[in-house]
């Protein structure tokens, strides 16, 4: 329960209370779909005009060590791990599991660089525990996707024979990746990052360096083995805009026997 209210400007609700209010629920907001896109499956789309600054939707997951996480990896690639460090501890949110968080649309939401970046991930602590809010970096209008920039050097869809494709485009010079930088939920927020529960706290913090399917560190890794992985069929997805679109012959991990999200501390 929030047991402060805070505003940013006349009328505008402060997008951290916002997000907490939904992370707690552990629902999205209404005004997002899923739409197919031609060479990167699905991908998020506002369904109406959000401004600069707003709480777009959580990065949902099983909070777990960046140790656990590349061991995973290792094991199989799922493109739905996003590797981050927060004060001093190296963490993975893995989304993986389609059962536990396939209603969740954060983590369709896919990678973009340059102007057409619209979105980035911040790192907020709620109840003594990270949680990856994705924020819009600008106003994004009524049926535009949705993009934040994943933070990996090599994008391994750029690749030759990724997706079939024969053309290299990292060849062109059309993947260079933009660092994320260390940012805030824009200027009319800044100085109001503070959201304050009965329970715990929720307190924004700068934007640490996050990764998606890579492990984060100081400096970003180079790519691994796994970055040049054959697309799954999970990145080409399924033909249809509605949520938790997989069919379940395109599942690849089976529900365990309770769908309990588990938000521990890593292992
Ligand atoms: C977190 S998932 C995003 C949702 C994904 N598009 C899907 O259909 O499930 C990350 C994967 O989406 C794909 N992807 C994301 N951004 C992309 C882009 N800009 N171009 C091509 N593929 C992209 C890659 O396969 C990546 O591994």
């Amino acid at each position: 329960m929030l047991t402060r209210r805070r505003h940013c400007g006349v009328g505008k609700p402060n997008p951290l209370e916002v997000a907490a209010q939904y992370t707690e629920k552990e629902k999205d907001p209404p005004h997002f779909i899923v739409k197919l896109f031609e060479n990167k499956g699905r991908g998020i789309v506002a369904q109406r005009d959000i401004s600069k600054g707003e709480f777009l939707l959580e990065y949902p997951g099983q909070l777990i060590s960046a140790q656990e996480g590349n061991q995973r990896e290792e094991e199989e690639s799922s493109g739905f791990r996003f590797f981050f460090k927060h004060q001093g501890q190296s963490y993975c949110l893995d989304a993986t599991d389609e059962c536990a968080f396939g209603d969740r649309l954060g983590r369709l939401v896919n990678h973009g660089q340059g102007r057409e970046e619209n979105a980035r991930m911040k790192i907020l602590d709620m109840k003594s525990h990270p949680h990856m809010w994705i924020i819009a970096t600008k106003n994004i209008s009524k049926g535009t996707e949705v993009l934040y920039n994943y933070g990996v050097r090599e994008l391994p869809w750029k690749k030759k024979h990724f997706r079939g494709q024969v053309q290299r485009e990292e060849e062109e010079g059309e993947t260079q990746v933009h660092q994320q930088e260390r940012g805030t939920l824009g200027q009319q927020q800044e100085g109001e990052m503070q959201v304050h529960q009965q329970e715990g706290q929720t307190q924004g913090h700068e934007q640490e360096r996050g990764t998606l399917g890579h492990q984060q560190g100081e400096d970003i890794h180079p790519p691994t083995r796994r970055d040049r992985g054959p697309p799954t069929r999970r990145d080409r997805g399924p033909p249809t805009r509605t949520r938790n679109t997989n069919p379940p012959t395109r599942r690849r991990y089976t529900c365990p026997p309770t769908r309990r999200r588990d938000r521990g501390p890593p292992t």
